[in-house]
């Protein structure tokens, strides 16, 4: 069979540099933007606003979200946009605020600039918001016919974000690999574009894996470092790559529903994103059998502190029956779970965790008794 292919590779224009945000108001002028919107939320307002610079020569308005990307907020920031005859939106913040600026942008077809302050995401990159409800339910994933227009990376904003946000990017970034790759092996042509999501998803495992520790160790002095660059770069740029030559092929597969199964149980609220997908691709890997590639795996996660087992989430409460309604909702008819090869059952979605949690305590006891000196 010969896959369908679509592609969305990229925004309009990209710019990630030490003080690009100062170049906003040029690349308004390039554009004839003379009118716009800029939507921001608090912590990330506080966070951007002493990079920001000043516009002279721009009428500019200004709106605080709600703190949740929905329809119904979309909506005030299309009104505001329409009241007052506005040109563009510019989103300042994390992916809620991006994907909310995308979305209104898209309703009006006015061009949408983004101005990240974390490195959390891809949603910087791709022409798709993802939707929720005002109690933050996942809603759906609408994807635009619109590129964004601009996006100005400046990496001593993202070099001040909070650590956690960046390991969280960087567990889901990770899965980018894992989730492309258990898709796209079992196809047996495979076209270009999926070549290219390929070898995007492989260089997002192998600078994760090579530069995270240093990237976190400036982000926590407040430094910047190559490391650090590249994994910016990685979370925002190359990851939105997969999913843009990828599409279907591309985004995700066994990972994001755990994720999602997760994200019912409130013990787990607390857990970032990216902290729960990460735990999703051991699932994953467990599910496929490959002990090999989780041993690898694990200390990578326990240097950066992603969650390699129930206990990391404080979920080690959960028994057999809870385990089974869990993987139930991991394999929901339309879960992405089913992407993977083979039939994809309850039961294997249950199994594959309690092995992986007797692989996780078989491991901590074995580096326990290596770090002891005890044979
Ligand atoms: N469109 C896409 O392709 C795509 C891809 C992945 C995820 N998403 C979506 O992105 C959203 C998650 O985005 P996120 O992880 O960036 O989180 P977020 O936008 O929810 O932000 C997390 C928190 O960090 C704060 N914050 C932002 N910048 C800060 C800074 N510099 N310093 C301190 N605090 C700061 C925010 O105010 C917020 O409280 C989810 O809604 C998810 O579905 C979209
Ligand atoms: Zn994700």
């Amino acid at each position: 069979m010969t896959p369908s292919i679509i592609v969305r590779a990229a925004p309009q224009e990209y710019i990630c540099r030490t003080g690009c945000w100062e170049e906003l108001e040029q690349h308004l002028r390039r554009r004839g933007l003379r009118r716009v919107l800029i939507v921001h939320g608090s912590r990330s307002w506080s966070a951007a606003a002493p990079w920001l610079p000043v516009l002279r020569e721009t009428e500019v308005f200004y709106h605080a979200y709600s703190g949740e990307c929905t329809y119904e907020e979309r909506d005030r920031i299309a009104g505001l946009l329409t009241q007052h005859g506005l040109q563009a939106v510019i989103g300042i913040g994390g992916g809620k605020i991006t994907d909310l600026t995308k979305a209104a942008g898209a309703l009006l077809k006015l061009p949408a600039i983004l101005l990240p302050t974390l490195a959390a995401t891809c949603a910087a990159w791709s022409s798709l918001s993802v939707m929720y409800d005002e109690a933050g339910r996942f809603r759906s994933m609408d994807v635009f016919p619109y590129s964004n227009a601009l996006v100005l990376v400046d990496p001593r904003v993202i070099a001040q974000s909070p650590p956690d946000l960046l390991v969280a990017g960087i567990g889901d970034t990770l899965a980018k690999w894992y989730e492309a790759d258990v898709i796209i092996r079992q196809l047996a042509s495979l076209p270009v574009e999926l070549e290219l999501a390929w070898y995007a998803a492989r260089k997002c495992r192998d600078t994760l894996l090579e530069c995270s520790e240093a990237a976190l160790s400036a982000l926590q002095a407040g430094e910047m470092n190559d490391a650090l660059l590249r994994i910016i770069e990685t979370n925002i740029m190359v990851a939105g790559l997969v999913g843009g030559f990828g599409e279907d092929y591309g985004r995700t597969a066994g990972a994001h529903s755990i994720h999602d199964a997760l994200t019912a149980i409130p013990e787990a609220h607390q857990q970032l994103h990216g902290h729960k997908v990460a735990y999703g691709v051991l699932v994953q890997l467990a599910l496929e059998g490959q002990w090999a590639e989780i041993t690898s795996l694990l200390p990578f996660y326990r240097k950066l502190g992603l969650p390699a087992g129930l206990k990391d989430m404080g979920l080690g409460f959960l028994g057999g029956d809870d385990l089974l309604r869990l993987a139930e909702r991991a394999i929901v008819k339309e879960a992405s779970i089913h992407r993977m090869p083979g039939e994809i059952s309850a039961v294997k979605v249950a199994a594959a965790i309690e092995q992986l949690e007797k692989h996780l305590a078989d491991y901590i006891h074995y580096s326990i008794t290596q770090e002891a000196g005890i044979s």
